[in-house]
């Protein structure tokens, strides 16, 4: 059985992670830690006593929690899943430091569905590089960062196909269309995450969609990456890598 902390562990997709490991024979969760302590969770104090106890950390928190993540796994030999998304400078140093000393694996969205959809919209860019592109995601209200994760590493893989474009979120006023990708995010809610990307050219368009209806999708991409994770060399990891992609 492999010994999984979660960092975020009270938080909305923490606790899934949590759920997911009690229900799953493979791991034993050996606890969490979130901002506010709790019966088997910690505070930011109690990183390095829990990582020491774990086999592998999975955290879904905030750039503050990463950047403590990163650093502590790094201390303690952990490897660690990380799906924070806009994280600032500090996490990501921190994050590139541990690097060199454990497995770290990376995703903007660990649902196991969203790879494919990255491929499949990778290809119609390469398919139809001269058409419009515009990426939308929507999400729950209490989502603080904007756009996701997952429509920037969107924009990524059109961009990998058809070089770098200007980035245009909303539009107002007099605002003709130039060769640009329109990035729009969407609040309300309880919409756990929905990305669309529109591939219009001439009389015609396509529309490429990923829903995740439940944010086990997350939870469990995110332990499969742990299991990945104990066996892996020290580097950085996507799910490319742990679903063979
Ligand atoms: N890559 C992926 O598949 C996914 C990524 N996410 C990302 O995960 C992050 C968390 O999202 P939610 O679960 O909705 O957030 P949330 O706000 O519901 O939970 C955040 C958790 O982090 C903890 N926390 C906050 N500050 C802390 C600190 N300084 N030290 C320790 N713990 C701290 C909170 O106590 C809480 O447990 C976001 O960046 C979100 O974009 C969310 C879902 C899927
Ligand atoms: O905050 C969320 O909820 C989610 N965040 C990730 C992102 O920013 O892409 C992944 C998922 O869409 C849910």
């Amino acid at each position: 059985m492999t010994h999984v902390a979660v960092v975020g562990a009270t938080g909305r997709t923490g606790t899934l992670v949590v759920e997911a490991a009690r229900d799953d024979r493979r791991f034993e969760y050996v606890g969490g830690m979130a901002s506010e302590p709790d019966e088997d969770v910690v505070g930011p104090d109690g990183a390095r006593d829990l990582f020491e106890t774990a086999e592998v950390a999975v955290d879904f928190s905030t750039p503050e929690a990463t950047r403590l993540s990163a650093e502590t796994a790094r201390e303690t030999g952990t490897p660690l899943v990380t799906g924070t998304t806009a994280l600032d400078d500090g996490a990501e140093d921190a994050l590139g430091e541990a690097t060199h000393h454990v497995a770290v694996v990376r995703a903007s969205n660990f649902a196991r569905g969203v790879n494919v959809f990255w491929e499949v919209v990778e290809r119609a860019a390469e398919l139809l590089p001269d058409a419009d592109f515009e990426v939308t995601e929507t999400h729950h209200r209490g989502k603080r960062d904007a756009p996701s994760g997952t429509a920037l590493t969107t924009v990524e893989r059109i961009e990998d196909a058809v070089g770098e474009r200007e980035h245009v979120h909303g539009r107002k006023g007099e605002a003709p269309r130039g060769d640009e990708i329109g990035v729009h995010a969407r609040r309300a809610g309880d919409v756990v995450g929905e990305h669309e990307v529109l591939v219009a050219e001439g009389d015609e368009s396509l529309t490429l969609t990923h829903r995740a209806s439940d944010r086990k999708a997350f939870a469990e991409g995110a332990l499969d990456a742990a299991r990945f994770a104990i066996d892996a060399e020290p580097g950085t990891y996507g799910m490319d890598d742990v679903l063979d992609l």
